[in-house]
């Protein structure tokens, strides 16, 4: 939606978390119109700034809006039946095999409407804004035919238009095998390499592609495949690798410079040394790793001591991941995987927006850097993934604007 944007803007005496660190002293952040002009101490201000700026806002905790970089924001239906057979014992795998599971989305998805998934999708997504998300990630792949990918991409798009909120798409056509392509998984390869990602780039619906390497999805001949179609067309890739087994997609992601691999429980060390030389970023799930009761933890303290930056994302779905608050993965992110509250932190900001490809332009609280921030009713960042804990977003300030204002 249109914005007016204001001119200069203080926010003074702020605890400051700017997506690597938190400050000491008090803080103000000065915007001009959308972008961050400067960041200092308050002691640092002249008597001439405190009197000419209007103040927009004082005290709380300032992080940078907040970025959901892995999501599935966007499909028609819900999976709630899938839920009770996996509390009988079914595991995902199994409801997959049955035709359940992804292709059950597939169905709903190609029924319905482009209005009804848009519209389905936005209370999704004002549920994110409402937890201080500025940025999202949406990926397709529920639709997994030209037509139907493009509907999905298109409605992403159509969100980024209407809503304060930047959405980032992703092309995940390779995301699982369509009925009609049963025994015939390379021709849909085909079909993807050969038409899909030719007709979406064409179109410039996606931003990125990704593909689910795994037994139950595609191998590493076919990634590969669709890695290479997507540097074809000037498009960045990311990969679904390594959830449910090792099967070598990070490794690979890494040879073509992925701007992420996510899931990642089954990364070994010697993938981490791959991702670590290719700067690709370690987008962490543990939404999903929640609701599948998985055990395989990520590899951490390899990703610490590697330096590979690590992101966190909802993976908001409707099967393993059926979350869309980002608040809550900063808790699921440090209770289960033990970040800390700084890396969660890190993880759904500076790094989340590394994971896009983005990190120039947003993710921390610096000169330059557009001016999509949140302010926090609480007394230090680390108490956004200690609690889980709804009415804490005092303001949400995009592109300069503030879009949500809790003033009580
Ligand atoms: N892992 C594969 N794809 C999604 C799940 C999608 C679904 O179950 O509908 C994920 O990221 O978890
Ligand atoms: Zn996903």
């Amino acid at each position: 939606m249109p914005q007016s944007h204001p001119n200069r803007q203080l926010w003074r005496d702020v605890t400051l978390f700017d997506g690597e660190r938190t400050y000491d002293a008090p803080m103000a952040v000065i915007t001009d119109n959308d972008r961050i002009e400067r960041v200092c101490r308050m002691n640092e201000l002249s008597d001439a700034d405190i009197a000419d700026l209007p103040v927009a806002g004082q005290g709380g905790v300032l992080t940078p809006g907040l970025i959901d970089c892995h999501t599935h924001l966007v499909f028609g239906g819900q999976r709630a039946g899938e839920f009770e057979q996996r509390l009988e014992g079914a595991s995902y795998a199994d409801i997959a095999a049955q035709g359940g599971g992804i292709i059950s989305t597939v169905r709903a998805t190609r029924e319905a409407s482009e209005d009804d998934l848009y519209t389905s999708a936005a209370k999704r997504l004002q549920g994110l804004m409402a937890d201080g998300v500025t940025t999202v990630e949406i990926k397709s792949g529920y639709g997994l035919t030209t037509e139907h990918e493009a509907k999905m991409l298109r409605v992403a798009r159509r969100l980024g238009e209407q809503y304060p909120v930047r959405v980032v798409t992703t092309f995940l056509g390779a995301h699982a095998l369509p009925p009609e392509y049963k025994d015939r998984k390379d021709d849909y390869i085909d079909l993807v390499c050969n038409d899909m990602i030719p007709s979406i780039a064409d179109q410039g619906l996606a931003d990125a592609v990704d593909v689910f390497c795994e037994g139950i999805a595609f191998n590493l001949d076919q990634t590969e495949r669709v890695f290479q179609a997507a540097h074809k067309h000037g498009l960045p890739i990311k990969g679904h690798v390594e959830q449910l087994s090792h099967l070598g997609g990070a490794s690979l992601a890494a040879k073509y410079n992925a701007l992420s691999v996510d899931h990642i429980e089954w990364l070994t060390e010697d993938d981490v040394q791959a991702i670590a030389e290719s700067g690709t970023v370690a987008t962490l799930l543990p939404g999903a790793f929640y609701t599948l009761r998985d055990t395989q933890v990520p590899p951490i303290d390899a990703l610490r001591r590697a330096r590979v930056p690590m992101a966190i994302a909802t993976d908001g779905n409707p099967g393993s991941s059926p979350i869309f608050q980002l608040t809550l993965i900063l808790n699921m992110a440090c209770t289960l995987f033990r970040l800390t509250p700084t890396e969660a932190l890190q993880g759904v900001t500076a790094n989340a927006a590394r994971a896009l490809g983005l990190s120039e332009q947003l993710g921390s609280i610096q000169p330059g850097q557009r001016a999509d921030f949140c302010i926090w009713d609480i007394e230090q960042p680390a108490e956004l993934a200690y609690a889980i804990a709804p009415g804490r977003l005092r303001q949400r300030v995009f592109d300069g604007v503030i879009t949500h204002a809790n003033d009580q």
